[in-house]
C-alpha cells in the first residue's frame, strides 16, 4: 500500500496554526490530525486526547526515554512532543497525517522523516502575530514576551522548510494549503509511476 504523506504545519506561536487546522478538518476530512503530548496546564475549554495529551513532567520523560516521541521540545519551560505510533500508523495505511508543531521539532522531524512536507506558516507581520498572541488571551504578559523573542529567531530558521504560507485571511491561508497537499500528492503519484516505469524496464532486459 501507498504510505499517506506526513504533513508538518509549523511558525511561530499565535500565528494561526490551531485557527487554520481547526478549518481545515471541515474542508479536508480525510485528513487526519496528530495530537500531541504536553506538559503545560490545560487552558480553558481544553480537554485531554482531544487537544492535547497532558502529561507530568514524569510521564512525559518516561516516554521519551521508551522512544514513544517522534520528536519532542522543550517550549517555554514545557516540554510539547508527538507520539510516534499513531504517525506511523496512519501513515502506514495510506492516509495523511498533519502535525501542528513548533519549529524546534519540526526540524527534528525533517531530520529522521525528508519525504515529509513542511510548511512555515508566516503572519503579514510581527506586529499582527503580536496583536494576534495578546488578543487570545490565554498567556501572560511574561510568556507571551518569550514567545514573541522566540518567533524572531523561528522565522529565520523559514529556510529549512518546502513552503511558507501567510496567514494573512484565514480561508486563504486554508486555500493555499490544500493546493500544497494536491500538488504533493501529484508530486507522488508520478514519482511511482516512474518508479514502476523503470523497475519494468530493468526486468525485460534481465
Ligand atoms: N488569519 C487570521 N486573521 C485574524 N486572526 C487570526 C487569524 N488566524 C488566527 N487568528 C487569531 O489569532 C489567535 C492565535 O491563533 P492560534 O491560537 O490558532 O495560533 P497558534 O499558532 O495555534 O498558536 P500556538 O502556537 O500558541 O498554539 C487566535 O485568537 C485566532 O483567532
Ligand atoms: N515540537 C512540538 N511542538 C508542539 C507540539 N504540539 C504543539 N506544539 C507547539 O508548541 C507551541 C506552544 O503550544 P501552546 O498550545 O502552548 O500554545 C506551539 O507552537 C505549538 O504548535 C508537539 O507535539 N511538538
Amino acid at each position: 500500500m501507498n504510505k499517506g504523506l506526513l504533513i508538518v504545519l509549523s511558525g511561530p506561536s499565535g500565528v494561526g496554526k490551531g485557527t487554520v487546522c481547526s478549518v481545515l478538518r471541515h474542508k479536508m476530512p480525510e485528513l487526519v490530525y496528530s495530537v500531541s503530548a504536553t506538559t503545560r496546564s490545560p487552558r480553558l475549554g481544553e480537554t485531554d486526547g482531544i487537544n492535547y495529551f497532558f502529561k507530568t513532567r514524569e510521564q512525559f520523560q518516561e516516554l521519551i526515554s521508551r522512544g514513544a516521541m517522534l520528536e519532542y521540545a522543550e517550549y517555554v519551560n514545557n516540554y510539547y512532543g508527538t507520539p510516534r505510533d499513531f504517525v506511523e500508523h496512519t501513515i502506514n495505511s495510506g492516509k495523511d497525517i498533519i502535525l501542528e508543531i513548533e519549529v524546534q521539532g519540526a526540524l527534528k522531524v525533517k531530520e529522521t522523516f525528508p519525504q515529509g512536507v513542511f510548511i512555515f506558516l508566516m503572519p503579514p507581520s510581527l506586529e499582527v502575530l503580536k496583536q494576534r498572541i495578546t488578543g487570545r488571551g490565554t498567556e501572560s504578559q511574561e510568556i507571551i514576551d518569550s514567545r514573541m523573542s522566540i518567533a524572531a529567531e523561528e522565522i529565520n530558521l523559514i529556510r529549512y522548510y518546502d513552503y511558507a504560507v501567510v496567514n494573512d485571511e484565514i480561508e486563504a491561508a486554508c486555500h493555499r494549503i490544500q493546493s500544497i497537499v494536491t500538488a504533493e500528492h501529484c508530486r507522488k503519484e508520478r514519482y511511482l509511476a516512474s518508479l514502476a516505469e523503470s523497475m519494468q524496464a530493468a526486468s525485460e532486459k534481465a
